[in-house]
């Protein structure tokens, strides 16, 4: 966040604020991904973490998102953000409204995320799931507004934790990339219509296809 520039008056004017913010999320981000280093016994450099290295550069940023409302109702596709992955390793996301859907593994249906003040929701990224071997499963979500138009503003709060842009793992293709490069595919990936992005997986990290579903 503070690399970019500039930065809207009012973040200069609270500036110590939205940096003790984003500070608190990068840490307990860390710390979860601490755990899930843990819970699968890895040891050494091969704990997350390890690609997580504070000192040296990433594509860590703190988004604050604000979806218009709209009277337009286009095509339940392309309203809200279409489904999709997170590229980094993990995302916290704080919003108080309810238009978020998640796709359930386990019926392969979409699922609203209850959003509650004072709770965070958790994603798992494409990063993490690479890293692991697919053992961690990046969550496919998307923003839909449950009746069907924009009736009021929306606004989110996500920081994604994302590995430091050298670390190397094998993306959807089995062919290496650094964490730069995947997150640039990833955001090329977003510039390109729906049906484009159907096409190539990377929006969807390829989770549709593990899942063996269309998204
Ligand atoms: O606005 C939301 O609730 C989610 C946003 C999101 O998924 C993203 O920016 O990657
Ligand atoms: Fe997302």
């Amino acid at each position: 966040m503070l690399a970019s520039s500039p930065l809207p008056q009012t973040v200069l004017d609270n500036i110590d604020i939205f940096k003790s913010f984003q500070l608190s999320e990068h840490y307990i981000l860390k710390s979860l991904l601490g755990c899930l280093s843990t819970a699968i016994d890895l040891e050494g450099s091969k704990r997350f973490e390890s690609y997580h290295d504070d000192s040296v550069a990433s594509k860590s940023t703190l988004l604050f998102i604000h979806h218009p409302a709209s009277k337009t109702v286009p095509d339940e596709a392309k309203l809200g953000h279409y489904s999709h992955t997170d590229s980094g390793s993990l995302t916290l996301l704080f919003t108080e409204q309810p238009e978020l859907q998640v796709l359930s593994p386990e019926s392969n249906k979409w699922q609203w995320v209850a959003s509650k003040a004072g709770y965070a929701i958790v994603n798992v990224g494409d990063t993490l799931r690479f890293q692991s071997g697919r053992r961690f499963r990046s969550s496919v979500h998307r923003v839909l507004p449950p009746s069907g138009e924009m009736v009021g503003d929306r606004y989110s709060t996500p920081y994604f934790l994302r590995a430091g842009d050298r670390t190397v793992f094998k993306d959807i293709d089995g062919k290496e990339k650094t964490a730069e490069e995947w997150h640039a595919r990833k955001f090329k990936s977003f510039d390109q219509s729906w049906e484009e992005q159907r096409v190539d997986h990377v929006a969807t990290g390829g989770m549709d296809v593990d899942l063996g579903t269309i998204v």
